[in-house]
């Protein structure tokens, strides 16, 4: 990367820059590769923060079945991680994942569950005698698929049983191998139902039910098609969707990382608000020890030092950060942290010359955002609170006065999350914990209703920035480094990128 003009003396921030456009001779948009090439299974450089309020099993899964990673948080108790991590590894990869609900369920109920949004689908199956493994269905359990839309156009105590006429479109998941086909075999199984969506044609949802042999693995909806041909799922070794894991560097932290290897974790990342600090050079040096063969994040930290000395205990990969996220009370609290830009920016190119990569973390709204720190020099780019505004993330769809989807946020470092991870500690210790939150404890983050789910926000994040790389006449990640052209703006200059929703 390089600066239009000298190289600043003062710290930046997103809002402080921009991306200048150069010849380019990449000629499409989609001739642009996102692998971030950091040693981690991501084919996109996107990870979702290991926050209670961003990442569950269910919003892991989505992110990894289009080659994101997803951090599981380290708050979790260990039996609830790995079975989250199982979970993951048996969700299918060319497919979404069913959300099944009995035909007794109501639609209000569905639409606790997902957003009013295309694509989204609810499957109706008939419990079987194990209640609890409700997401195994046997095909002659299953009763049918209901869209989002369809849900929204009845009463809210309509049973789901009482809205399916018809049989669902089926297809065997053997005939959706090659991605382009997949795509016109579902079009074409879901058009009998077009024109009678709301009532009684066959599907009366835009998505099919996949099935192999005697289960329901998956529905497939055309836009879930249509993105199968554009994004490649982050995979493990056996081929099943890939997954990260928090560790704390407190406690018995070689037991903690020993176990997650085992059950399956494919990077394992060693987070504290301070990273630059002896206790985590210390997990460091202990996971090290253990030769797990796994990618090592460290964080959080924002200086070259930071780097060095992380590296030097282990990491492969520093995650770069203090202060900028959404939730995060630190830089008021403490004056402690650095403008997100050229933190990126110091960090990646001291990581580059260790042969290690940097996480950009926090901080991000907008696609430019991550724009600005892949051309920082990031490898990856971590977000928290946006992605918490989605159907997928972990918490309760919630609707207020006007009528407004959202779902609650808070810090990790909140009091509210010291609370909850500390909860154990008798009073005297739990009280001493309480005296230090930095981070706010509840925030209402609303869905998109245009994009609510966590896979539109991918398609517009990846698409603003497949759209930077060719501005910047990169194909690859490796020339968006080498080729960025950075200047810096005014207040004005960002406010004059915005877009106008009234006249002025
Ligand atoms: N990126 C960011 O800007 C920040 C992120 N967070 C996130 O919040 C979560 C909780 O992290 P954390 O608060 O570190 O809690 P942890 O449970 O990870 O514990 C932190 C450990 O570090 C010690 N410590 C020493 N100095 C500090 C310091 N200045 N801040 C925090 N701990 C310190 C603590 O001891 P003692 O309690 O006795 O001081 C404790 O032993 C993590 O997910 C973290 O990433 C939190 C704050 C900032
Ligand atoms: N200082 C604090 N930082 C926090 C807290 N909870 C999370 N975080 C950090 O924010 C990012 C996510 O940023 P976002 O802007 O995308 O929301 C996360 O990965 C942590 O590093 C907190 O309570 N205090
Ligand atoms: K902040």
């Amino acid at each position: 990367m390089e600066f239009l003009g000298s190289q600043p003396t003062v710290d930046l921030t997103y809002a402080d820059v921009f991306l200048v456009p150069r010849r380019s001779a990449v000629t499409s948009r989609l001739d642009v590769q996102l692998r971030p090439e950091d040693g981690t299974p991501a084919t996109l450089p996107l990870v979702a923060a290991n926050m209670n309020s961003v990442t569950g099993p269910r919003l892991a899964a989505v992110l990894a079945r289009r080659g994101g990673l997803a951090v599981l948080p380290q708050d979790l108790a260990l039996a609830d991680t790995e079975a989250a991590i199982r979970w993951v590894k048996a969700q299918p990869v060319a497919v979404d994942s069913p959300m099944v609900l009995p035909p007794e369920a109501t639609a209000a109920d569905a639409l606790r569950l997902i957003p009013r949004a295309p694509g989204q689908t609810v499957v109706v199956a008939d419990r079987g005698a194990d209640a609890s493994a409700s997401d195994r269905v046997p095909v002659a359990a299953l009763r049918g698929i209901l869209s989002a839309e369809r849900l929204a156009s009845v009463p809210a105590d309509a049973r789901l049983g009482d809205l399916l006429h018809g049989a669902p479109a089926l297809l065997e998941l053997a005939e959706l191998e090659d991605a382009r086909l997949a795509f016109d075999r579902v079009v074409a199984a879901t058009a009998a139902g077009d024109g009678a969506s709301g009532s009684d044609g066959p599907t009366a949802a835009d998505a099919v039910g996949v099935i192999s042999g005697e289960m329901l693995v998956g529905t497939l909806s055309r836009r879930s098609a249509l993105r199968r041909t554009i994004y490649a799922p982050a995979l493990d070794r056996d081929g099943r969707l890939a997954v990260a894991v928090a560790v704390g560097i407190n406690g018995d932290v070689a037991g903690k990382a020993r176990a997650l290897a085992a059950a399956g974790a494919d990077v394992l990342v060693v987070d504290t608000a301070h990273g630059h600090q002896e206790s985590m050079l210390r997990a460091l040096r202990t996971i090290g020890g253990l030769d797990l063969g796994l990618p090592i994040v460290a964080g959080n930290i924002v200086t070259a030092d930071g780097v060095h000395d992380l590296v030097d205990a282990g990491a492969t990969i520093l995650k770069v950060g203090v202060g900028p996220g959404a939730m995060c009370t630190t830089r008021m609290m403490t004056a402690v942290g650095r403008p997100q830009f050229s933190a990126v920016l110091e960090t990646a190119s001291a990581a580059r010359d260790l042969g290690a990569h940097v996480w950009a973390d926090g901080g991000v709204r907008y696609p430019r955002d991550v724009a600005l720190a892949l051309a920082a020099g990031a490898a990856s780019v971590m977000i928290g609170s946006w992605f918490a505004g989605t159907a997928e993330s972990p918490g309760e769809l919630l609707t207020d006065a006007d009528g407004r989807q959202y779902k609650e946020s808070w810090g990790m470092a909140s009091t509210k999350a010291v609370q909850g991870r500390f909860g154990g500690l008798d009073a005297y210790e739990l009280a001493r914990k309480e005296l230090f939150a930095e981070g706010i404890s509840s925030s209402k983050i609303l869905l998109d209703p245009a994009r609510p789910g966590v896979e539109d926000l991918l398609d517009m994040i990846t698409s603003g920035v497949r759209s930077s790389f060719t501005y910047a006449g990169a194909s690859s990640l490796a020339e968006f480094h080498a080729r960025a052209r950075v200047g810096l703006q005014s207040a004005a200059g960002y406010e004059e990128g915005k877009a106008l929703p009234v006249s002025w």
